[in-house]
């Protein structure tokens, strides 16, 4: 009889049609890391390099009835959220999450895409803030969703860090917050701001990229997380390989797309 030990991880998430962000760059990073991938489809948005053309929500009791399919045969290590549209939408998943056994769970908090299309209503932000990021153990905002959350404008490195503790007050123990842009001499650096569980925090710095393909960053970097953790590595050590692959995968630009293309995912090792 086979075991069911093989490291298993689950998205939530929405269906990106031109396949650089959503499911689509969740699963492939999955694969990159050697994680078998499943998903919980929420939504399928119609889109490609240049924007979202239209947005399509799946009903609630469809989502009901992919987790519970999923639940009864998989052995999910690991699970992260990707677009999650509206508040009916998120109080599902918490309702879902709660009811099965997937494992930690890694949010990533997708407000709008890089072509500057919404993929979560305004209303839903406090369900997000109330029901949803007290169960993450890893939370993923970039600089802009992180303002979002907290309800301030950053200024400088100060204002991030006081965010990331604000963050954890909701109930994240560990918080990432994406894509501050800091200069080490003439070297401009993106670097992620991460405040873990035990107060210690950090910045992790690549050096920044001068590309639009950048379409699925945010997907990618939280599934390489979700992946590391399904395979049981420390939290620590899964952010650093999710900032070294995520790199990669953008310095390494595959020619697809016009506008926002996707990023190399046969760039990670
Ligand atoms: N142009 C770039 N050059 C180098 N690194 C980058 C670049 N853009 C993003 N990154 C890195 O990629 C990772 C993903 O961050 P990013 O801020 O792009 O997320 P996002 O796609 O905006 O997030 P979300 O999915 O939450 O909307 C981070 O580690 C960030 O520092
Ligand atoms: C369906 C879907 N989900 C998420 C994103 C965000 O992508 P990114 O990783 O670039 O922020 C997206 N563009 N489309």
């Amino acid at each position: 009889m086979i075991t069911n030990s093989f490291p298993q991880a689950l998205t939530i998430a929405g269906s990106d049609s031109d396949g650089s962000a959503g499911v689509q760059a969740d699963l492939h990073a999955f694969f990159s890391r050697h994680v078998y991938g499943s998903s919980v489809l929420i939504a399928a948005v119609a889109g490609n390099s240049y924007g979202i053309h239209a947005s399509h929500s799946f009903p609630l009791d469809f989502i009901d009835a992919e987790f519970k399919a999923l639940a009864e045969d998989f052995q999910i290590k690991a699970a992260k959220t990707g677009m999650l549209s509206d508040s009916s939408l998120i109080k599902n998943i918490v309702e879902n999450y709660q009811r099965y056994h997937f494992g930690p769970l890694i949010v990533d908090p997708v407000i709008t895409t890089k072509h500057g299309a919404k993929l979560l209503e305004d209303a839903a932000i406090n369900t997000l803030r109330e029901k949803l990021l007290p169960l993450a153990l890893v939370a993923t905002p970039n600089y802009s969703e992180a303002q979002v959350i907290v309800d301030f404008e950053f200024h400088d490195q100060a204002d991030v860090a006081k965010a990331a503790a604000q963050i954890q007050k909701l109930g994240v123990k560990d918080v990432v917050i994406k894509g501050s842009h800091v200069y080490q001499g003439d070297q401009e650096t993106v670097s992620d701001y991460v405040l873990l569980a035990d107060g210690s925090h950090y910045l992790l710095s690549e050096k920044y990229v001068d590309t639009t393909h950048i379409n699925g960053t945010g997907d990618t970097f939280s599934a390489i997380i979700t992946a590391e953790i399904a395979k049981n590595k420390s939290v620590r050590d899964a952010i650093a390989i999710a900032k070294r692959v995520t790199y990669e995968a953008i310095s390494n630009q595959i020619a697809v797309g016009h506008q926002f293309g996707p990023i190399n995912h046969w760039a990670i090792k």
